[in-house]
């Protein structure tokens, strides 16, 4: 009674007392009775969502993962209902095999409006449909029939190198790829270049980092993810608003790119000639696709989420899947030289008709091109967020050693995962892509996750591959690259690169750091252009 009347008199301090004691008793919930408090991981990590936040503001979040797993194994909590994996076994269970058992999270309702595209769809019969509507504009057929716009954008970038080499300047290859990537995708998907690589400036590139990061940092707290969307943009904040603003501008540009499109579909919807003449780029299958069952056609409202989609998905991945094999061939010269012997000995020469190889030779003739590409993704992947997918059953599931109980969110963050020492030896730091010469090496080709696996791994792959192969025999071929720093290029023939990654920022999407300064030189006299031979 006398403790009760206590308690009665100092209302605030009983108020701080009990909340103290509910704050414990969730404290030993997490850490020694959830269904998760068994698997190790962060303190705070187990108590709250916001640690996953605040990893993506770091921008160092998979590198930071990569280490937890480093110090705790193959899997490790990283958040009150979160698992991450590394263990081969999960590939085929959560990914390949998946399906309706472990549907994508919450997280990913944060990277779409209220109409989710493609990728933000977390319903399997909607997601299904809507891939079908979109799978034959992504086709390797559709691709090879746009090439030219690729060969054109090719055309422009080598214009660009050479003025380069005439002038003896060094010049930033990431910079001068990222606009490259960019234009052949508005070619691509919209049948319009965005003027990247023309204007050679940084306002034409769309500000996808700004949106994935927002994304990925309150998608990462999936309860307040609705609330975020809502109040954070009326927080008095420069940084916050330069994210929305770019999500916004995104979005803008999808509106843009989606009707301008249909007005020039419209202007000859009645002239069966000028109509078939049009040209089928991603975005125009899409408008022309029908329902499977209702043979209803997309609204304008689902169209612009998924052109959003390719602008998000589509630029900075590739841009900076590029740049990162540059990167790796600048600082491995006994790779590099390898590789040109491969392309001077496979490829013809090319001339002013024919500004860059075709899909099919650069795709089908260079196998060491290939590993090269391969190891790449491996070992700097760039959707390197984790991938969460729900375990629907209540009974749980059993990935090798560990049993996951029902409701939990497991994800491979395919960054961690490429680093496993486990599956990919203790050399998994070392750029060498004659590690896939090895057969029981090659085997494991299958579980590589950089374009995601099974039904909702990337749908673009064919466009980016495609790309960078055609882009990579090309400037190859035409071009000797090497980095413009004397004490760099001397470091890397001491070795001092060896096993060591290049420093990656991350925005959900990774890509180096810092610039990549190059010099080029114009390879044996052998390109010509429209101003002759050089
Ligand atoms: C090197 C370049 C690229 C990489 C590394 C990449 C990586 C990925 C990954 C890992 C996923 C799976 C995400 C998940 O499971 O949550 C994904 C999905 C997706 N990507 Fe890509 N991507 C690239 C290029 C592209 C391009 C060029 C486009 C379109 C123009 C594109 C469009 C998409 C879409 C629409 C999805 C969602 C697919 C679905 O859920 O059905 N991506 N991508």
């Amino acid at each position: 009674m006398l403790l009760v009347e206590g308690l009665l008199r100092y209302p605030f301090q009983t108020f701080l007392l009990l909340a103290g004691a509910v704050g414990l008793c969730y404290v030993i919930y997490q850490r020694f009775f959830h269904p998760l408090a068994t698997y190790p991981g962060p303190f705070l990590a187990s108590l709250t969502d916001l640690w996953q936040v605040h990893q993506f503001l770091t921008l160092k979040q998979p590198y930071h993962l990569t280490d937890l797993h480093a110090k705790y194994g193959q899997i490790v909590r990283y958040g009150p209902d979160k698992i991450s994996i590394t263990d081969e076994a999960a590939v085929p269970i959560l990914y390949q095999k998946g399906g309706k058992m472990f549907p994508k999270t919450e997280y990913y309702n944060a990277f779409g409006a209220a109409h989710p595209n493609v990728f933000g769809m977390r319903d399997q019969t909607e997601h299904s449909i809507r891939r079908r509507h979109m799978s034959h504009s992504f086709s390797t057929s559709s691709v090879k029939d746009m090439e030219g716009y690729i060969d054109d954008n090719i055309s422009i970038l080598k214009d660009k190198i050479t003025a380069y080499c005439m002038s003896g300047t060094t010049f930033d290859l990431k910079e001068a790829l990222q606009y490259y990537v960019i234009d052949v995708l508005g070619e691509l998907a919209f049948s319009q270049s965005f003027g990247a690589q023309e204007a050679n400036d940084e306002d034409h590139v769309p500000p996808v980092k700004e949106h994935s990061l927002l994304a990925a940092a309150t998608g990462s707290w999936p309860s307040m993810t609705a609330w975020l969307k809502k109040w954070l943009p009326i927080v008095p904040s420069k940084a916050l608003h330069k994210l929305f603003e770019g999500r916004a501008a995104c979005a803008a540009l999808a509106s843009k790119c989606v009707t301008t499109r249909l007005q020039d579909l419209e202007k000859v919807r009645d002239d069966d000639n000028a109509a078939s003449s049009q040209r089928k780029d991603i975005l125009t299958s899409l408008i022309l696709a029908r329902h499977p069952d209702t043979g209803e056609k997309l609204t304008q409202t689902d169209l612009e989420t998924e052109a959003f989609g390719f602008i998000i998905a589509g630029t900075h991945t590739t841009g900076a899947t590029t740049s990162l094999l540059f990167y790796h061939l600048l600082h491995a010269p006994e790779i590099m030289s390898r590789l040109v012997a491969e392309l001077d000995a496979k490829l013809p020469d090319l001339s002013a008709d024919e500004p860059a190889y075709s899909i099919t030779v650069a795709e089908s003739s260079l196998p060491f091109l290939r590993d090269c590409i391969k190891e790449n993704f491996r070992i700097t992947p760039v959707f390197t967020m984790p991938l969460a997918r729900r375990v629907m059953d209540p009974a749980g599931v059993t990935i090798g050693a560990y049993h996951i109980p029902g409701g939990t969110s497991v994800a491979i963050c395919n960054h961690a995962f490429h680093h496993n020492p486990v599956v990919w030896g203790a050399d998994h730091n070392r750029f060498d892509p004659l590690r896939w010469g090895d057969p029981a090496t090659n085997q494991k080709s299958r579980l590589l996750m950089h374009f995601g696996l099974g039904g909702r791994q990337c749908i673009g792959k064919t466009v980016a591959t495609t790309n960078i192969y055609k882009l990579m025999a090309t400037l190859l071929r035409e071009f000797h690259f090497e980095l413009a720093d004397d004490q760099e290029r001397s470091d890397v023939v001491s070795g001092l690169y060896q096993d060591k990654l290049p420093s990656m920022i991350s925005v959900g999407v990774s890509d180096l750091e810092a610039p990549l300064m190059v010099k080029a030189s114009v390879r044996g006299g052998k390109v010509i252009y429209d101003s002759g031979t050089v």
